[in-house]
């Protein structure tokens, strides 16, 4: 693999790391996680991302204590991290992880009652404080007296991140958090959880398929690959300049092709794979050049993204000229930047 050890940048505090960690469900290097080694930045957003079964989960329940290395080790504030199974020690309450599936709320009691649940028994006389400020930040005060099973998706998952955030974690970690949420309630609560990154100084580890989510809310990506991490950096790093084909699948829309098939867009390229981003294609008015035909329009809301073709090369295309390509027609393009891959990298 290209390469194996996540980069620390300087300056940044460490809260959580992992050195050389390898967790084997099967006793083999097929499934789980081999030799990693992550440092987790305080008060930042760090993203796990990788195509599935890449070993995500694995890696954040690893560093939130709930799985036990097969070696390696995992550190909270440089103190080695205390097994889960063993007893819930206050490192863990430290901790607070939020998964997709809702699994220890009540549908039957309400939002108020579901919430106070997570305060240990000791909190209780906080109850009325906290929940309330738990409720406020994240907007659903209002929503306090509902049973929790007769919410949204969007909403639910608002009560499950405020029940995680009740204790004041230090670490807020996210399992594809905003899946059953829709587009315009997501982007609110994804707004809602940088502020409260800011304001709390939490930190995030964030696990997500959306790479607008990944882009928009992450301070560093942790690219990983058949329970490796192949790559490291931030947004725009790994966006404008990724190392591998792998990881600009992930983060762009993007048409992927040979070094043959690219000679079709005017590309001459030595390497294996051309890759060429929707944005950087853009439509041209010259008739003469009207080589291209629109096979499919995908709506993406203020603009489109066609689906061209060429001597059985296609491409996609971001157009903002929404219904001016309809399907059938001919178009020119220019493109203007693609990158290139060697096999051995991808
Ligand atoms: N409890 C388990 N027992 C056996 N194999 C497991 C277990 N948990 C995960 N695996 C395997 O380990 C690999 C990594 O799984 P993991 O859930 O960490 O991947 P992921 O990247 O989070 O996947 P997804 O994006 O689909 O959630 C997969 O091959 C998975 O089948």
């Amino acid at each position: 693999m290209f390469e194996q050890t996540q980069t620390s940048r300087p300056g940044n505090n460490l809260i959580l790391e992992t050195i050389a960690v390898t967790k084997n469900y099967f006793g083999d290097k097929s499934s789980g996680v081999n030799n990693i080694t992550v440092f987790v930045p305080q008060g930042k957003i760090t993203a796990i991302v990788g195509e599935s079964g890449s070993g995500k989960t694995t890696l954040l329940k690893l560093l939130a204590g709930m799985l036990k290395p097969d070696s390696g080790d995992v550190f909270f504030h440089g103190q080695p991290m205390p097994l889960r199974s063993i007893a819930s020690t206050e490192e863990h309450y430290k901790i607070a992880m939020v998964s997709q599936d809702n699994h220890d709320m009540d549908p039957a009691a309400s939002v108020w009652e579901n919430i106070g649940r997570g305060l240990p028994m000791a909190d209780k006389n906080y109850e009325l404080p906290k929940i309330t400020e738990a409720l406020t930040l994240l907007g659903i005060y209002d929503l306090r007296d509902m049973p929790f099973g007769k919410l949204s998706g969007g909403e639910k998952q608002r009560v499950t991140i405020a029940k995680a955030l009740i204790n004041k974690p230090e670490v807020l970690m996210l399992d594809e958090p905003f899946n059953q949420v829709d587009a315009a309630y997501r982007e609110g609560l994804q707004h809602d959880i940088r502020q409260i990154v800011k304001e709390w100084n939490v930190t995030v580890l964030l696990v997500s398929h959306d790479p607008a989510e990944l882009l928009s809310m992450a301070d560093e990506l942790i690219v990983i690959k058949e329970g490796e991490i192949v790559e490291n950096g931030t947004p725009e790093e790994l966006y404008h300049s990724p190392k591998l084909l792998y990881t600009s699948k992930i983060l762009v829309s993007c048409s992927e092709m040979t070094a043959a098939q690219a000679r079709v867009c005017g590309i001459k390229s030595k390497r294996g794979t051309v890759v060429v981003y929707a944005e950087h294609v853009s439509i041209t008015n010259m008739p003469m050049g009207a080589k291209w035909t629109v096979k499919q329009v995908l709506f993406k809301g203020f603009f489109e993204e066609l689906i061209i073709e060429r001597d059985e090369v296609n491409l996609r295309v971001l157009n903002p000229n929404r219904g001016k390509h309809p399907v059938g027609s001919k178009i020119g393009i220019s493109i203007k930047k693609f990158y290139e891959f060697g096999r051995w990298l991808s």
